[in-house]
């Protein structure tokens, strides 16, 4: 399988679990790699049979900026099914990086990997 990938992406949302957490949206960091078969767009070079990557970096963010989440683990949870069910992604890697949340610690995630075939399972 092949592996299209944003690394880096910042999103805004709400999240967390303590009540300053829900004053206000946080600067997250995301890494996603998107499971696909490059082949078609290889062969072509046409943006139309491959996922735009750029489409998929602004729907997340958008997607984002109007949800809530207490855990990186439900927030990890909705990007992978967001991915599977929005960009026909066949496998997903999400990586999310809470900047800055514990002194001492240079970062602080989740990193949850789903795929269509196992349907929730894994
Ligand atoms: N496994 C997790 N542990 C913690 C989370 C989380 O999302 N997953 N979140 C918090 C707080 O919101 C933290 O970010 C504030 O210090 C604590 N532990």
């Amino acid at each position: 399988m092949d592996t299209l990938f944003l690394h880096g992406l910042k999103a805004e949302t709400l999240i967390g679990v303590y009540d300053w957490e829900r004053q206000q949206r946080q600067t997250l960091l995301l890494d996603v790699d998107i499971g696909t078969d490059a082949r078609p767009a290889g062969h072509s070079d046409n943006i139309g049979d491959t996922i735009h990557y750029g489409e998929v970096a602004e729907a997340l963010r958008h997607n984002l900026a109007q949800q809530q989440f207490l855990l990186l683990e439900a927030l990890a949870e909705h990007v992978a099914q967001f991915l599977l069910d929005d960009f026909g992604a066949l496998w997903v890697r999400v990586r999310v990086v809470k900047p800055g949340i514990l002194a001492q610690v240079r970062e602080v995630g989740i990193q949850i990997e789903r795929s269509r075939a196992a349907d929730g399972m894994d």
